[in-house]
């Protein structure tokens, strides 16, 4: 029985490529130190995978930016716009791949970004590839077959990843009509052959094929498109062993497609869908390999031995050990680095830390599975077995995971906690009788930019150089500067800035019974940009107000209207290491009491507006439709609690990004708040039509500007934006903001592009 990893997290266990990258795009370092830094992550990654004695180790997963954008690059499909960037004199292949994750505006170029959406139900975003009806495929960068042989010098032979070329086509878009990107299958499947020819000469043996969209709903079409991809790689590699990956969910109705590819090992996420391991070994050909996936590659509790030993042991009997591979679930990307740079035990206590695991003490813990059940049963390994169950047993029977009184307030939760008094309509006129904002109101998301030295505050504050009142002294200087320029450039609903959070989640985290943290935790969201994922590991409460200092002292800089500012339930939840001892929803519903009481509590200090933030609500629905209805109700509902503890005079906005509303638009309706913000303008509204459609009833916010990229847009295409808006939806319901909050803009960039936005709804409200 083998071992085999899908992706190891890339960031560097200090975020270096975080570093260098920001500062190469600052122009404070030069491109070798970026390749430099790269270089030595892989190196760390792969030695570090042999020294704990993983036999199949990856390589390609290893990425600047999002390897989805490596993949447009590697097939050359790079959007013609980006031309000018490609053929300037001094630009790098490496300059044009950033100009298309993050958009290039230099050299008298103004060239917009990529799309960006969220793979999966992650909270990690991809570059989405773009298409055109006769996209040509070629060979352009060649990074796979670099890194395959910067490995092979250092004495590994690695497991090249590519995505798959279905799952490829999948995550990209049609940018013209008149074609389904699908087809493009042929153009592609030759750039694959070339690639997959150079790898075999170099000595690769093994070649991953992610395809996560086999655990999704596949139509016929897609169906054949398997078929015929893997029939044509296979006649042409008859030598190469082909793995191929699934993950996030199980293949349900695909099994029978996915055990009938012509590859050599099937990977299967038994975390996720314990319940699939049955079928699949049922349908398993003679001669093919199944990858157990048993250690939770999303999750940060310690892998439960006993369990994990009796799948895989199940698995043996049928098949065989030659047949059986373990692995984790998924990549580990979405796995904080090592717990053993936790060190501060008043930040994560000795005994909540014995509880958990993060990707190094994953691949160790897959090391230790293979021993055991390769009976190299040495007193070490057996020990670890009899320390894996303590560790289970302390965790259930742990005083501090529950909480009586939280218990029975979830528990008496009534059908009225989560219904605001009155319908939108009557809400509607008497929110307007007391805000009276103008048409086309003017707003942001919340944040502003965290500067460098906003954060390093923070970070003095936790080494002790600046005390509590020092820190909170900075702080309020900060968000009054940031409320008196909002006064100054003429925005109606101001905010004040979040400077004193560290993360919308995190923030809130830190308040809450219930919750703890690692100080070095951090996990690739997009790009540079990581998380700290806080780890909820018990009853969920909140012992004080959490927001109330901060937005009452803002409000009361202005006579203008302050948005409180609060992140919602199920983002807290989507964007946090749960617990795995009760379902999902008796989580979500504890914290939605607690940010209902915040929400009371800021309407009792005066605040008129309330934001609760909820951009992870559709990243949290079930990959398959069939489980979407039992998420919606709960998550719905718990947003509903979070807001419904207010008066109708009361205006609850909430915030989305990064969302196709079109299959759930019933339910963002149903959330029934007054406003809602979300992301458009990567898209050019597209967005827009299902709330057009649905004839929805509620104010909604268009972004009118892409705030990913520090380009700055000009007030005649916010302007085009919002008209285009206004021919869908209804004037009176619109307002006007920016796509997201701006927290990781510049103050430069920033300026200019809001002060563009007052203007672009200035001429919105003269015509
Ligand atoms: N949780 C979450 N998910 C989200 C979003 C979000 O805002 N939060 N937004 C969407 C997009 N994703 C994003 C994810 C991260 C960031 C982001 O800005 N992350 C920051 C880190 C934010 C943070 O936790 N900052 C801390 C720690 C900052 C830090 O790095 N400190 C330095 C020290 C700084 C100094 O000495 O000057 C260090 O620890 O080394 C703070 O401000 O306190 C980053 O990568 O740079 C933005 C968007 C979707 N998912
Ligand atoms: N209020 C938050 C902000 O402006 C919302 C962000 S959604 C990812 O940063
Ligand atoms: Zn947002």
């Amino acid at each position: 029985m083998q071992t085999q990893i899908l992706g190891y997290p890339r960031i560097g266990s200090q975020r270096e490529l975080k570093k260098v990258c920001e500062s190469y795009w600052a122009s404070t370092t030069g491109q070798k130190s970026v390749l430099q830094v790269g270089r030595n992550i892989r190196r760390e990654n792969w030695e570090l995978q042999k020294k704990l004695g993983v036999d199949i180790i990856p390589s390609n997963d290893f990425s600047f930016y999002d390897q989805v954008l490596d993949h447009s690059l590697m097939f050359g499909a790079i959007p013609q716009r980006y031309n000018p960037v490609a053929t300037k004199e001094g630009n790098t292949e490496l300059d044009l791949y950033f100009a298309m994750a993050r958009g290039y505006q230099k050299d008298g170029l103004d060239i917009t970004a990529m799309e960006m959406t969220k793979w999966f139900d992650t909270n990690y975003h991809y570059i989405v590839p773009e298409f055109q009806k006769n996209q040509a495929f070629r060979l352009f960068s060649t990074k796979v077959i670099d890194e395959f042989y910067e490995a092979k010098q250092l004495g590994i032979v690695t497991k090249p990843v590519l995505i798959g070329p279905v799952s490829y086509l999948l995550l990209g878009k049609e940018k013209e009509a008149g074609f389904d990107r699908i087809d493009l299958l042929k153009n592609l499947l030759p750039v694959y052959i070339d690639i997959l020819t150079r790898l075999q000469s170099l000595g690769a043996t093994h070649i991953q094929f992610d395809e996560p969209f086999l655990v999704l709903d596949l139509s016929e079409q897609e169906k054949q498109a398997y078929q015929a991809a893997y029939q044509q790689l296979r006649k042409a590699f008859p030598e190469l062993k082909f793995v191929l990956a699934t993950y996030f969910g199980a293949l349900q109705d695909n099994t029978a497609l996915a055990v009938g590819l012509p590859v050599d090992v099937l990977h299967i996420d038994l975390v996720r869908a314990p319940e699939q391991l049955d079928e699949v070994v049922d349908g398993i050909s003679v001669g093919k390999t199944l990858s157990l996936g048993v250690i939770d590659g999303r999750n940060i509790w310690k892998n439960d031995f006993e369990n994990s030993l009796t799948i895989i042991n199940s698995a043996i009997e049928r098949l065989g050990k030659n047949r059986v591979w373990i692995a984790p679930s998924c990549s580990l990307l979405h796995s904080p680095c090592d717990l053993e740079l936790e060190k501060n035990e008043e930040v994560l206590t000795a005994e909540i830390k014995q509880w958990m695991a993060f990707a190094k003490q994953k691949v160790a813990e897959l090391t230790t599975l293979k021993q055991l059940i390769n009976e190299e049963n040495s007193a070490a390994v057996k020990e670890q077995l009899v320390r894996n169950k303590e560790a289970q047993q302390s965790r259930k029977s742990s005083s501090l995971i529950h909480n009586v009184e939280v218990k029975n307030r979830t528990n008496a939760i009534k059908q009225s906690d989560s219904e605001r008094l009155n319908t939108f309509a009557k809400r509607r006129i008497l929110q307007q009788e007391t805000l009276n904002l103008p048409a086309f109101a003017t707003t942001t998301i919340g944040s502003f930019p965290q500067t460098p030295e906003v954060r390093s505050w923070r970070a003095k504050l936790k080494k002790g150089s600046l005390n509590q009142e020092q820190y909170d002294q900075l702080i309020a200087i900060e968000t009054e500067k940031a409320v008196r320029w909002q006064e100054e450039i003429g925005l109606d609903v101001l905010v004040h800035g979040e400077f004193e959070r560290n993360d919308m989640v995190e923030y809130f985290g830190e308040q809450l019974d219930g919750f703890t943290f690692s100080q070095n935790g951090w996990v690739q969201s997009y790009g540079s940009r990581c998380v700290k994922p806080p780890i909820i590991y018990g009853d969920v409460a909140r012992p004080v107000a959490m927001t109330l200092q901060w937005t009452s002292y803002a409000q009361s800089l202005t006579s203008k209207y302050m948005k409180g500012m609060l992140t919602g339930p199920v983002t807290i939840l989507q964007w946090s290491f749960v617990r795995n001892d009760q379902p999902r929803s008796e989580t979500c519903n504890q914290i939605a009491l607690a940010i209902r009481d915040e929400v009371v509590d800021l309407e009792k200090a005066g605040i008129k507006i309330i934001q609760i933030d909820e951009p992870a609500i559709r990243e949290g629905l079930p990959l398959r439709k069939a489980d979407w209805k039992t998420y919606l109700d709960w998550a719905v509902r718990a947003f509903r609690i979070s807001a419904s503890g207010v008066q109708d005079e009361t205006q609850i906005h909430t915030h989305m990004c990064y969302s196709e509303f079109n299959d759930i638009i019933d339910s963002i309706s149903a959330m029934d708040a007054d406003v809602i913000t979300i992301e458009t303008s990567r898209s050019q509204m597209e967005l827009l039509n299902a709330f057009a459609d649905f004839k929805y009833p509620n104010e909604i916010g268009p972004g009118v500007y892409d705030i990913h990229s520090p380009r700055v847009p000009n007030k005649n295409e916010m302007v085009s934006l919002l008209k285009k808006a206004a021919t869908v939806i209804p004037k009176e319901q619109l307002w006007v903001n920016p796509d997201c909050g701006l927290k990781t803009r510049g103050w430069d960039e920033t300026k200019k592009a809001l002060i563009e936005m007052v203007e672009a709804a200035k001429t919105m409200r003269s015509n």
